[in-house]
């Protein structure tokens, strides 16, 4: 089977290449190198079933060429900051609608047969149901990221069932781990390193949330992708997280002791209510029965995720 994962150079992208490419597919990535890096695949660089395009999917004659001979496309290439909400809906818009419009038309004249998506669990917004399961609903997103990966989730399902294809969709929790390059471990590692004595966070500390390690999020997906394969359904959406949650204030301190470091804490109060900024959702826990119900299960709970995560980006693991 050959696959075509958009995003592939970027974090989550790049975890889900490897496994891939271990499990001995055919893999292409396509990757504007936005936010991803060359560094995260380049190890696979020259093997035969491997192949890269620097290219960037706003173009719908760069994807249509990236679909040849593809059975199955991840959909990992997106802007994943929630916070350039208020000041670049544009972007988030383009990154997230446009590009995947523009990857369903260049499917209509493909031989694809899947596409997997990663949406988010800020689709959910301020959910009155928790832990949230897939079917709670009516779904209000509060960032236009959020809004995005919806519309996103929408015209996947619309098009899968026109044009005779199978999709996919995931609401991922906050996922964390190597190679990560932004979010809330990876602003505390350099904020520290600039400031050992004093570390800033946003909002008021108590935001609390699901924290899944990449590993476990990889494995979910390709495990439940097989799961997708024998229902026969055209379209599915399940939610990936862990079973539980932290609140940032606790993810501050693990930062702090792995780093060896006391510093005290500076909230900044944060804005509606404590948020870190506009559109943050400030409690979030998915409903993982369903992903479970399939076999999966995640093998660290979201503190023994921060921990390995904080470790990994230090470079002691
Ligand atoms: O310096 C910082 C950075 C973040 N935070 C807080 O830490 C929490 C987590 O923020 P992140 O930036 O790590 O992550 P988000 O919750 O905004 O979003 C992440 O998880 C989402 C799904 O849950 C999306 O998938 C998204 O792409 C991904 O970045 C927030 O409540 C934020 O207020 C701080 O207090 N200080």
């Amino acid at each position: 089977m050959k696959v075509l994962v958009t995003g592939g150079a970027g974090f989550i992208g790049s975890h889900l290449v490897d496994r891939l490419m271990e499990s001995g597919y055919e893999v292409m990535v396509l990757d504007n190198l936005s936010a991803g890096s060359i560094d995260n695949i380049r190890h696979w660089i020259g093997d035969e079933r491997f192949e890269f395009i620097n290219g960037d999917m706003i173009d719908g004659e760069t994807v249509k060429r990236a679909l040849e001979g593809v059975d199955a496309v991840f959909h990992l290439a997106a802007n994943p900051e929630v916070r350039i909400s208020a000041q670049s809906p544009e972007k988030l818009y383009e990154s997230n609608v446009t590009i995947t419009y523009n990857l369903l038309e260049a499917m209509r004249d493909s031989d694809v047969e899947y596409l997997i998506f990663t949406s988010s669990s800020t689709v959910y917004g301020d959910a009155e149901i928790i832990p949230t399961p897939e079917n709670y609903g009516p779904l209000k997103p509060i960032s236009v990221y959020g809004g995005a990966k919806l519309a996103a989730e929408a015209i996947i399902s619309g098009y899968a069932h026109i044009f005779g294809f199978k999709a996919l969709s995931f609401r991922l929790a906050n996922i964390i781990g190597k190679r990560s390059n932004h979010g809330v471990i990876y602003d505390f590692i350099n904020k520290l390193r600039k400031n050992p004595n004093e570390l800033e966070i946003l909002g008021d500390g108590t935001q609390r949330k699901s924290y899944l390690h990449v590993s476990d999020t990889v494995e979910g997906m390709l495990h439940i992708f097989d799961h997708f394969r024998k229902s026969g359904e055209t379209y599915d959406v399940y939610n990936l997280g862990s079973d539980d949650w932290i609140t940032v204030k606790e993810i501050a301190e693990i930062v702090s002791e792995e780093m060896g470091l006391s510093p005290k804490f500076r909230f900044t109060g944060g804005v509606d209510g404590g948020r870190g900024w506009k559109g943050d959702v400030k409690l979030m826990l998915l409903d993982i029965s369903r992903a479970k119900s399939t076999g999966w299960k995640p093998r660290l709970n979201s503190y023994e995720a921060v921990r390995k995560t904080v470790r990994e980006l230090l470079g002691k693991e």
